[in-house]
């Protein structure tokens, strides 16, 4: 198999894609370190992978990715029972308008944190072994979703470090790949923001534009994002690229050359 082998830390690991990466990963001959901050479902979760995969394959860790206390020793953990890391996705996201600080900690902010924990690790100037880190923003991250602007400043600020991030690794010798998927709505549990007035705040009265996006783009199934994520994990040739996942397919985004 492909990752036979490799280690992998995904961190909002429970549920919905963070699961469906996991599981991918490990279909694939991974070893996987699921890292949430809901203890019930990772361990649910984890014993019924335990079933298909044997005890071995996995950890579940109890991680909050806003703590940098935890967020440092469940990789510590994943690193002395696993022996190595290889493969690192920042997936843990969250949508609230209202308590918009909280977006900005998980969403952009527990990013940061999780890219340079794994960076001490895998960095290959400071004698870890290179591998790949994979981002998950949105097509929120290319452009407005109106209803979330916290959400969306979040997830343009994670495609902007990640691609900074790809570029500082090149020049620098880093021997890490860092790529983004950029999906649009899936179906998973972050959907149910749409109907809580006590998560977009000011924003509750934009429904029904976002129930219209949500008809023209369609709504994936989780296991349509986690094919494109494999790609991305396994081609070599991609760095720095940012994977849109859409209704029609998957398909790189371009971006002006700037600088
Ligand atoms: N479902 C969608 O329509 C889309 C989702 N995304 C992104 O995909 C990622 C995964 O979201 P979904 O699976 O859809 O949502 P979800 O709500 O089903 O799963 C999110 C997981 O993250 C965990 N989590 C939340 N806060 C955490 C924290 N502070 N520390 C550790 N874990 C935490 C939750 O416990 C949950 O298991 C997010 O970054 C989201 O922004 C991107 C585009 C579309
Ligand atoms: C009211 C928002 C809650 C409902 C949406 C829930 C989850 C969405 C998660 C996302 O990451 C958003 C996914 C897709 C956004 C789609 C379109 C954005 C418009 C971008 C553009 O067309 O320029």
């Amino acid at each position: 198999m492909a990752l036979e082998g490799k280690v992998a830390v995904v961190t909002g690991a429970a549920q919905g894609l963070g699961k469906g990466f996991s599981e991918i990963l490990l279909k694939n001959g991974a070893k996987v370190a699921l890292l949430d901050v809901a203890e019930v479902a990772g361990k649910s979760l984890k014993e019924s992978l335990d079933e298909q995969y044997g005890p071995d394959r996995t950890l579940f860790i109890p991680c909050d990715v806003q703590s940098q206390q935890q967020f440092k020793a469940a990789i510590q953990k994943t690193v002395e029972t696993f022996g190595q890391l290889d493969i690192f996705c920042n997936n843990a996201g969250i949508i609230n308008e209202v308590d918009w600080e909280k977006a900005v900690s998980v969403n952009l902010m527990g990013v940061v944190r999780g890219t340079y924990l794994a960076l001490e690790h895998m960095n290959k100037l400071s004698g870890g072994q290179g591998g790949v880190i994979v981002n998950i923003a949105s097509i929120a991250g290319l452009g407005p979703l109106l209803s979330v602007p916290v959400y969306t400043a979040t997830k343009h600020g994670v495609v902007g470090f990640t691609r900074a991030m790809a570029d500082a690794s090149k020049e620098s010798g880093y021997g890490i790949r860092f790529n983004l998927i950029c999906p649009t709505f899936v179906q998973t549990d972050i959907l149910n923001a749409l109907q809580s007035p006590a998560i977009l705040g000011q924003f509750s009265n934009l429904e029904d534009s976002t129930k219209k996006l949500m008809e023209q783009h369609g709504i994936l199934d989780v296991s349509q994002v986690t094919e494109a994520f494999l790609q991305l994990v396994l081609d070599e040739t991609k760095d720095g690229a940012a994977l849109m996942v859409l209704s029609k397919g998957s398909q790189y985004s371009t971006f002006p050359s700037i600088i």
